[in-house]
């Protein structure tokens, strides 16, 4: 791989980069600085993507035949690659969705520590010995993978997210075909061209790029993809379940958030408000599992926002390739509008804009909104029920604990959400009363580990678990094995 200048990523098709049959192109841009074109994607469609679905069928009976140890052997080698890569990988991140670098790092190390992770995966038992009821037989459990995956990813994790798919999907002897954001391509090609210099087999490894609209569902409605693994918004994942449903093809949606902080009247302040920062603001609030609730009693509300104002006016936004950057601006002029639509229909529905909500000063040439912070916001406001994947935080000041977790639970979402409090009563039934799939105390909602289920509950998922050993469940089917001699 070459240096980062602007360049033209190829589709990756059965072992080859190739231009998309369309001879189209679509151009990535860099949000923190208004008309740099970072590169150029194919701009794919159907045909492209039958290619590549053909690709990895091709594929599937060669890989499966392989030990799970020789599939784990070109997961390590990938690793290595993406390691001596990182920092290319990452400016091309920073580039194209507008993280820090050091984000962007953080991220591309957690992909290489992931792809360890599961080649290590390789060697680990998959089934149990059950004992028949006849004496002379033996039963057992095996497990097969479920041939072709489609992998579809959204822009704000856009190494982790496709490496945490596609790891677990190879190690237990599927193919995939990934279909990445268009935001983000050009970051999924290095990923990719490291797998290709990793030597996986031809057509174990693929990747077609273009419009979500187009391809998305040429692949994931594909009649020779066996499952598909999609995470991105509900509007998206729930379009794709139904098409999965209507063939009969196994699918694993992770998709919205509206995750709640809960500072409790015994919390230590500080560290609540660092929590309420770090994981309601970095990315600039762009994570699935950010905070954008901050629920407070109603003893310590003034102390906790008058820290938490002093904090957030210290924050220093900007490009994030320079390193004075704590937060970069929206990944793209969509999700910039977006943000900006609801914090106008924060104020328009009565609640208190406390600091931030337009565009920072001096950084006119990118995609940049302020820190947001809203007061006496009320449940039932569309800033506090609605994803704003923003650097947007809603306030909500509460009596008692019993009404904290309350409205925490207010939400159709339930992925994340964390509370602030010395009380072991408190930490109790908030672990047992919180509807969410990630349940942290005193710790942030945001930074889950690679070696822990992950996954939501409510309308943030479709209920599987990623990540950790629990990824065998979807990217594989048990077979209940009985012999008799
Ligand atoms: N729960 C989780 O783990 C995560 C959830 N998200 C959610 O995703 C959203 C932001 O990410 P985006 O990339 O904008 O989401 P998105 O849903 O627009 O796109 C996600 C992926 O789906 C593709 N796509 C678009 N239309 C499609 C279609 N009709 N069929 C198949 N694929 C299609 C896109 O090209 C992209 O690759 C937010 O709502 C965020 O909360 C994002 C990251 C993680
Ligand atoms: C897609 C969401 C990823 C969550 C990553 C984190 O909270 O560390």
């Amino acid at each position: 791989m070459s240096d980062t200048t602007a360049f033209t990523a190829l589709n990756y098709i059965g072992g080859q980069w190739q231009p998309a049959l369309t001879g189209k192109l679509d151009a990535s841009l860099n949000p923190a600085n208004k008309g740099e074109v970072v590169g150029y994607l194919q701009s794919s469609d159907q045909a492209d993507v039958d290619l590549a679905v053909q690709a990895a069928k091709n594929a599937r009976i060669v890989w499966r035949k392989l030990a799970g140890s020789a599939r784990g052997d070109f997961l390590y080698k990938a690793a290595n690659i993406v390691e001596q890569h990182i920092n290319e990988i990452a400016e091309t991140m920073t580039r194209e969705m507008g993280k820090t670098f050091a984000e962007a790092k953080g991220e591309t190390a957690r992909g290489v520590a992931i792809l360890r992770y599961y080649a290590g995966e390789g060697m680990r038992k998959v089934g149990d010995v059950i004992p028949s009821t006849d004496s002379e037989a033996m039963m057992f459990t095996t497990r097969v993978p479920l041939g072709v995956v489609a992998v579809v990813t959204p822009w704000n994790f856009p190494v982790a997210i496709p490496i945490w798919k596609m790891a677990p999907a190879l190690v237990y002897g599927n193919t995939v075909v990934l279909k990445p954001a268009s935001e983000t391509a050009l970051t999924a090609a290095k990923v990719i061209q490291c797998f290709h210099e990793a030597g996986f087999p031809s057509g174990v490894v693929n990747m077609v790029t273009g419009k979500g609209s187009i391809i998305g569902p040429a692949l994931t409605e594909h009649p020779e993809v066996n499952g598909i693994t999609f995470t991105g918004s509900n509007t998206v994942g729930k379009g794709i379940a139904v098409g999965a449903i209507a063939r009969g093809a196994k699918y694993q949606l992770e998709m919205g958030g509206k995750n709640p902080v809960i500072v409790a009247a015994d919390a230590d302040l500080d560290l609540a408000v660092e929590a309420t920062i770090s994981g309601g603001l970095r990315s600039t609030g762009q994570k699935c599992t950010a905070t954008s609730r901050v629920i407070v009693q109603n003893e310590i509300y003034e102390p906790f926002v008058t820290k938490l104002l002093e904090r957030v006016k210290q924050l220093q936004m900007g490009d994030g390739m320079s390193p004075q950057t704590w937060m970069g601006p929206c990944a793209s002029e969509n999700q910039y509008n977006n943000v900006l639509s609801y914090i106008r229909q924060g104020v328009e529905e009565g609640a208190i804009l406390l600091y931030g909500g337009g565009k920072p000063k001096g950084l006119d040439n990118g995609y940049y909104v302020e820190p947001t912070i809203f007061a006496q916001v009320t449940s039932k406001m569309t800033i506090a029920q609605e994803e704003i994947f923003g650097p947007v935080l809603a306030l909500i000041k509460v009596e008692s604990l019993e009404e904290a977790i309350e409205a925490a639970n207010d939400v159709e979402f339930g992925l994340s959400a964390s509370i602030f409090t010395q009380n072991i009563g408190h930490m109790l039934s908030f672990i047992s009363e919180m509807d969410a799939g990630l349940v942290r105390i005193n710790a942030e909602s945001a930074g889950v580990e690679l070696q822990a289920p992950f996954g939501g509950m409510k309308q943030s998922s479709s209920h599987s678990r990623e990540q950790g050993q629990a990824a065998i469940e979807f990217y594989t089917s048990i077979k209940t094995v009985f012999v008799k001699a």
